[in-house]
């Protein structure tokens, strides 16, 4: 299995680290726009795999996509991070332009790969990567939902003093302020959390989360990459080993849980297809409403991205 990820930052660099220690790919291709930064990141990793014990070839390419070709995954991390003060979709200018560009080259030498974003502003960015492939809707989406799965899960372990492997959560919506989180899909060892916490406790971890971004971006002055490296190569894995693994996901609506053509994040099997089936929940009239209300927020901003391109 070949692999590309486009972008050898913080978190490309991490997701091609993640791929190659832990062997979910054989072969590992990093892009990067800057001259020798992408041979060097990719050297470095294959460096360390006498160390860590692993043979995934990684290398690394200054904005030559022949070397790409064939790849059967392609991440897409290229784009600025945000700083603080900034919101996400502060950076849908730049990185509209980068993603599109870096997707067309992406889809001319792997015209069969499945695609996954990671640049910010999410949603739309997974937006503009699915117009400039013209993939089927299954082969495009974008990482968030267990990045932010993640850190629910990361926060309530601290509280209740439990291993974070035995917390299964899943929230929804949109990658920002707006997410929608569903405490009563969320468990402790199959134990209904408010079973195990008060809901004013509760209460504060779930607005924590939805901030869980800006709060690192704050601390660091650029956000964060070992958890969403380690996120975007979580889901390589579901795709690559055809794992029919059960993740939030970002993918375009069609119908689902009531919404037409919006990008938004809701559960997914992922399989070697790509999205191989999205899971519609029995949303409640508050998580509706919490639904809609990210809806909106993120087609507010894939108009902003279709008005920049008509002009
Ligand atoms: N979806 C999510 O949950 C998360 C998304 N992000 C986003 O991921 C993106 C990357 O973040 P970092 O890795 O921290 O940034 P970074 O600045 O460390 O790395 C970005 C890399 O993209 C490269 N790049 C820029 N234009 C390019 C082009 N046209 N072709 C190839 N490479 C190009 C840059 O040279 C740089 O090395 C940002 O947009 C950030 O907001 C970051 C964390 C979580
Ligand atoms: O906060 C940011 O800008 C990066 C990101 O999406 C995250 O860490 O959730």
């Amino acid at each position: 299995m070949k692999v590309t990820v486009v972008g050898a930052g913080n978190v490309g660099a991490t997701c091609a680290d993640v791929l190659a220690y832990r062997e979910i790919a054989n072969e590992v291709v990093l892009v990067d726009i800057k001259e020798g930064f992408a041979e060097g990141k990719a050297l470095d990793i294959w460096q360390k795999s006498p160390i860590n014990l692993y043979d995934t070839r990684t290398t690394g390419s200054t904005n030559d996509y022949s070397k790409t070709a064939g790849s059967d995954v392609v991440v897409i991390t290229s784009g600025l991070p945000r700083k603080p003060g900034m919101s996400r979709d502060d950076l849908i200018k730049t990185n509209a332009g980068i993603v599109k560009t870096v997707t067309e080259n992406v889809i001319q030498h792997s015209p069969e790969a499945i695609i996954i974003v990671v640049s910010n502003p999410l949603d739309v960015m997974t937006y503009q990567a699915h117009l400039s492939s013209k993939l089927p809707r299954t082969k495009v989406m974008g990482m968030a939902g267990i990045l932010d799965t993640a850190r629910y899960r990361a926060f309530l372990a601290e509280e209740l003093n439990v291993s974070p492997k035995d917390i299964q959560a899943v929230l929804m919506g949109g990658h920002g302020d707006t997410m929608v989180p569903l405490p009563r899909y969320t468990t402790v060892g199959g134990i209904p959390v408010t079973e195990m916490i008060d809901a004013d406790k509760l209460d504060a971890i779930i607005e924590r989360t939805k901030f869980g971004g800006g709060e690192l971006v704050k601390l660091m002055g650029t956000s964060a990459w070992y958890a969403p490296g380690s996120a975007a190569a979580q889901m390589v894995e579901a795709i690559v080993k055809d794992q029919r693994r059960v993740f939030p996901v970002c993918i375009k609506l069609e119908g689902e849980y009531g919404i037409e053509d919006c990008y938004l994040g809701v559960p997914v099997i992922l399989g070697k297809n790509g999205v191989e089936k999205v899971i519609e929940l029995d949303l409640n009239e508050d998580e509706k409403a919490l639904l809609e209300e990210s809806r909106k927020h993120v087609r507010a901003v894939m108009e902003a991205l279709d008005n920049m391109q008509e002009a």
